[in-house]
This record gives C-alpha cells, sequence and structure tokens, in this order.
C-alpha cells in the first residue's frame, strides 16, 4: 500500500466494483441501481463505482445511511449526476441492483435499524456487496444480528475468512475478487486452488510398485452395515495408493471382496481408516487400529471412543459428531464451526476435518484449509465413507495429515460436483468419479 498514491486502491477497487455490476446488468444505459451507503471506505467504495456507473448511463441514487459519507465518493458521484438521499421514500422503488456499500472489513456484526429499513424495503431485488455482505463477522464467519445477504460478493485484494467460513460464506453468493495489487501476508484461512491440488496430488515415482506408493488398511462396516465397509473401501481403492487391505468380519470380507477383486486382507499398512459403520465394534477396531501406530483416519462411529491425543491422525467428524465429543450442542458447532474445529485440533493434538456445506481442516497449529468445492447434492449416504477412504489412501500415500485431509476434501468435492452435474448422485457413483476428476486435473498439467 505504500507504494501507491491514497485513492489508488480505492480507484481499483471501485472499478472492479463496477465492472462486475455491469457484467450482472447487462449493460448500463437505462438500468437503475441504489447504492446503501454508509460512513466509512466501504461506503466511499460504493460511491466511487456509483460515479463509474452513472457515467456509463446508468440512473444511480444513493441512500445515505449515516450523517458521514466518504466526502471524495460522494462530489464524484454528484459530478457524474447521481442523486444522494437520507429517506427510503424519496428512492425509485424498483431498482434493477440493490449496491450493500453500508460496511466492509472495518464494520461490527449487526446492521443497524435504518439499514434493516431500506434492505426490507427492496426485498426480492438482487444485490451486490461491496467486500463481505454487511452485518457478518468478517474475520470469523459468525452471524449475530442481522446482516445483508448478497447475490453477489466482489471483494478486493484476497478473500476473506467470512467469505469461505459457513454461517458468513453462504450470505456471499457468488464470489468475485478483483485483484487491487496488494501484498498480501501468510493467510490464517486458506482454500486450495486446482494447482495447489496438482502439486499435492501423491503421483507414482518412475520405478514406484505398490508398496512404494502406500498401503491403506480399511477397519469398517459391520452385519448391520456392510455397505459402509463397501464405501470407505470405494473412497480408498481409487488408485492413490498402492494397495488396499479390508479387515473385519467375514460375511463383510467376503461381500467387499466380490466388489473390489483387487483388496486383499490383514498385513502391514502405512495408515489406517477406522469407523464407518463400525457400530458396537467401532472401539474394537480403533484399538487395533491404533496399536499399529500409523496414522489413522478416525469416522463416524469410531469418533466417540477417541481420548487423549492422535497426533498425525484426521478425525472426520460432521457438526453433531463434533458437538458430541466436545460436549456442545449441534447448534453451537453450526453457529461457530471454525471456533471449534481450531479448538478440537488443539485439544486432540490433530488434524480435524470438520464437514458441511464448507467442509473446514484444521491443524493443531491453527492453520485452516476451507473447502471451496463441492454441491449440496453430495449430502447423500455414504458420501462421508468415501471421504474417509480417500483421506485414508492418501495418508498412506505419504502425505501429512493436514495436506491428506485438506486434498481429500477438495477432491471429494470437486468429484461430487463432477458427478452430480446438477442432478442429484449416489456415493457410489461420487467414488467412480474421483479417478476420472484427478485423470482430468492432471490432463492439464505443464
Ligand atoms: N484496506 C484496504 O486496503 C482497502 C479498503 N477498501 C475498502 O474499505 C473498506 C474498509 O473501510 P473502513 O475501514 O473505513 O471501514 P468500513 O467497513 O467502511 O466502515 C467502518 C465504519 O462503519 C461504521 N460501522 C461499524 N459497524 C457498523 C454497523 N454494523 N452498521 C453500520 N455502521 C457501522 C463505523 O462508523 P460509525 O458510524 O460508528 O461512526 C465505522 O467507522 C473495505 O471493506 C473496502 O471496501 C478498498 O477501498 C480497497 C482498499
Ligand atoms: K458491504
Amino acid at each position: 500500500m505504500a507504494r501507491l498514491h491514497d485513492g489508488a486502491l480505492m480507484e481499483r477497487a471501485a472499478a472492479g466494483l463496477a465492472a462486475a455490476v455491469l457484467d450482472l446488468l447487462g449493460g448500463g444505459y437505462g438500468r437503475r441501481v441504489l447504492l446503501l451507503v454508509g460512513s466509512g471506505d466501504n461506503g466511499g467504495d460504493g460511491l466511487l463505482a456509483g460515479s463509474m456507473l452513472a457515467r456509463r448511463g446508468v440512473r444511480v441514487e444513493a441512500l445515505l445511511l449515516s450523517d458521514h459519507a466518504h466526502a471524495a465518493g460522494l462530489a464524484a458521484l454528484r459530478a457524474a449526476g447521481g442523486l444522494t438521499v437520507r429517506e427510503v421514500r424519496d428512492l425509485h422503488p424498483r431498482p434493477d441492483v440493490v449496491i450493500d456499500a453500508i460496511v466492509g472489513i472495518g464494520g461490527r456484526p449487526g446492521l443497524r435499524p435504518a439499514a434493516v429499513e431500506a434492505l426490507e424495503s427492496f426485498a426480492g431485488v438482487p444485490v451486490v456487496a461491496v467486500d463481505v455482505p454487511s452485518g457478518v463477522d468478517v474475520d470469523t464467519g459468525e452471524v449475530d444480528g442481522p446482516h445483508v445477504t448478497a447475490d453477489l460478493t466482489v471483494t478486493f485484494g484476497t478473500h476473506k475468512v467470512a467469505h469461505l467460513v459457513d454461517p458468513a460464506a453462504s450470505a456471499c453468493g457468488a464470489l468475485h475478487a478483483v485483484d487491487i495489487g496488494l501484498d498480501l501476508p501468510e493467510p490464517a484461512v486458506e482454500a486450495l486452488q486446482p494447482a495447489d491440488v496438482r502439486r499435492l496430488l501423491p503421483q507414482p515415482a518412475l520405478h514406484a510398485h505398490k508398496y512404494t506408493r502406500g498401503v491403506v488398511g480399511v477397519r469398517a462396516g459391520s452385519s448391520t452395515y456392510p455397505g459402509a465397509a463397501l464405501l470407505a473401501v470405494a473412497g480408498a481403492n481409487t488408485g492413490l495408493a498402492g494397495m488396499v487391505r479390508y479387515v473385519g468380519s467375514e460375511a463383510v470380507a467376503s461381500r467387499v471382496r466380490e466388489a473390489h477383486p483387487e483388496v486383499v486382507g490383514e498385513g502391514r499398512v502405512q495408515a489406517w481408516v477406522v469407523g464407518p459403520g463400525g457400530g458396537n465394534d467401532a472401539a474394537a477396531m480403533l484399538d487395533a487400529a491404533r496399536a499399529d501406530g500409523v496414522p489413522l483416519v478416525v469416522d463416524a462411529d469410531a469418533l466417540a471412543h477417541v481420548d487423549g491425543t492422535l497426533p498425525g491422525c484426521v478425525l472426520t467428524p460432521h457438526a453433531g459428531e463434533l458437538a458430541g465429543i466436545l460436549g456442545l450442542a449441534r447448534e453451537e458447532v453450526e453457529a461457530r464451526p471454525l471456533a471449534h474445529v481450531r479448538g478440537a485440533a488443539d485439544r486432540f493434538d490433530c488434524v480435524v476435518l470438520l464437514k458441511g456445506h464448507r467442509t473446514l481442516v484444521a491443524a493443531p497449529d491453527g492453520l485452516v484449509r476451507a473447502t471451496s468445492t463441492g454441491t449440496p447434492w453430495l449430502a447423500t449416504a455414504g458420501a462421508g465413507d468415501v471421504l474417509a477412504g480417500l483421506v485414508g489412501s492418501l495418508l498412506a500415500a505419504g502425505l501429512p495429515a493436514f495436506d491428506a485431509a485438506s486434498l481429500g476434501a477438495w477432491v471429494h468435492g470437486a468429484a461430487g460436483t463432477r458427478a452430480s452435474r446438477g442432478g442429484p448422485l449416489t456415493a457410489t457413483t461420487l467414488a467412480g468419479s474421483i479417478p476420472l476428476l484427478m485423470r482430468d486435473l492432471l490432463a492439464r498439467q505443464g
């Protein structure tokens, strides 16, 4: 920022915002835009973008929600022919889009009554949030009180925590980031991108054999839930590790062999997947796997039996399971997922993967990766078993627990989206699409 004169960053931000609004409107001339303007630089961005839109023939009105407004932005908007008013009743009743420039990264959670009233008056009109939907807690993704729910959020420089972490992330709508040329510090929350995934994905060395690529073991399923064994094995058996072993009752093991003839029985492994469909056997499965001293993926029924610390391992709870482990209500975990996933990673000294609409993966040192892939269609029986198997295969292939869990979550989400194509999918089709997804990804290498 030191290299840029005052206002250069805001100029870039406003230009990116105006371009995104024109794109959304499909043009400028004759369109109507309403700006909701707060007292800080977020309002300044809105006013300046409004002046750029007004010069493209857009009819721009600004509702000033505070006694103060960004002076240069105000002057620019007025010079370009935009109107400023202080009362909702003085506004045109049917704008084509509402721009939320109430507060940005300097705001406190919640909205003041005048902002709530204005938003209610224009309910149903598409909303573009400037930087973040006003009212959410930018640094935690939590919400406390009323907030804007946007159709599009245009952010500047980098994504903020609220863009990646629920519940705030779900209020952002589509996300568009404008590069304004900031030098950024290392983030505390990051989201893997396809190039990161290609870099991290374990690939066989020239002279690899199945043992050097890693062997993953699965202890899952029971007479009540044999399918969980089949699906956890399907997730482990996507070719990312060299071999898969299954250990369980003969009745389940024979069904696993029938479905997956490559899978073998007990022997040495580099990682265990424990718990899916384990029922009453889950505690014994966890003890047996722990005795080997290799990294574990602890899922489903085995999660209730975790005690002490598990360095190098991955826990894969959903919100209800994490609540159970931490002695909280599910709603508490859903309201503050970032805080609780970090807390659990610290408490158990291991990686915790909290499954949800935006899966979060936390390391004991506090670093978090948010998963930006996936589709709501992934909320289907057995999808979690596939994920546990997939993460186990990445652990066995030698990835550190944080990379294995975050890469697994990314691949799982992307494979789900690929298999779904906007429609329903089953866990079996999800598992089948994982190798195809990785082939597409690796084909784009270079
Ligand atoms: N940093 C950068 O590099 C760049 C930053 N840029 C932009 O600047 C934005 C940050 O601007 P900022 O720091 O001026 O704070 P901002 O969010 O506009 O408002 C803070 C003021 O609002 C008030 N207020 C607080 N809570 C409230 C509430 N709930 N409801 C209502 N009002 C509330 C409170 O003032 P009060 O009314 O209490 O006097 C407070 O002082 C950033 O998000 C981005 O858009 C870009 O131009 C590009 C470069
Ligand atoms: K905003």
